[in-house]
């Protein structure tokens, strides 16, 4: 599936204001509100619709309405940055929760949690900001697909050349719906520019 990269000036503007390093949490968080508001967007922009018949105050329509409800699924703790757009803008959305954790030195992510509702019927939408190796992504659309989810999409804000990669080879049917790519990551599998660690950013850690 094609990487799709957010193409939106207030979405460039956004980021500017993430990677800035002065920019303080309670910013950042309205900063990840508004850009993962542009990429929801996106990564519903072909959700199926059925017919509604209702009535104007001057006559019969047959509109169109969602036809299915969504599920979004934030890998913890940076992804929960992402939920609140989705909560506000769908009319019936259910939230799962899969809980990972990078090993700081090996940067291989370990599972410590994971609640999720009914998935099968659903849109499932797993969000996490960081694609860095893609490691936690692949484990978290596996867990998503073991419970059951067919139609999926990834969201994350920034995007590492090496995760896009990782998570095409896993799971090469799952769009992949990103803010920006990425040059690179360092060493340490941060990503390059990048905005450093997204989760001690959001929660001032
Ligand atoms: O693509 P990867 O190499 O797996 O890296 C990306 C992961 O790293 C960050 O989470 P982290 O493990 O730091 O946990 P946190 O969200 O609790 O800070 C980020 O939110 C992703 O989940
Ligand atoms: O650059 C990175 C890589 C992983 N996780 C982050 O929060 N930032
Ligand atoms: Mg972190």
């Amino acid at each position: 599936m094609p990487l799709h990269v957010l193409h939106h000036p207030l979405g460039t503007h956004v980021l500017t204001h993430l990677r800035d390093k002065t920019t303080k949490p309670a910013l950042f968080r309205t900063l990840s509100y508004q850009i993962s508001l542009l990429l929801a967007l996106e990564a519903t922009r072909d959700l199926a619709t059925e017919e509604k018949k209702i009535e104007t105050p001057l006559e019969p329509i047959t509109g169109r309405v969602l036809a299915r409800p969504l599920a979004v699924v934030p890998i913890l703790r940076a992804g929960l940055g992402m939920v609140q757009p989705f909560l506000d803008t769908f009319p019936d959305v259910s939230v799962g929760y899969v809980g990972l954790e990078r090993d700081h030195t090996t940067a291989i992510a370990r599972s410590y949690y994971c609640k999720l509702p009914p998935l099968d019927g659903k849109r499932v939408i797993v969000v996490d900001p960081m694609l860095a190796t893609g490691g936690s992504a692949a484990q978290a659309l596996d867990v998503v697909k073991a419970a059951g989810a067919k139609e999926i999409v990834f969201v994350c804000i920034v995007a590492a050349p090496e995760g896009v990669a990782t998570v095409e080879k896993s799971h090469p049917e799952i769009p992949i719906h990103a803010g920006v790519l990425d040059r690179q990551l360092n060493s340490k599998k941060y990503i390059l520019p990048g905005l450093g660690d997204f989760g001690d950013r959001l929660y001032g850690t």
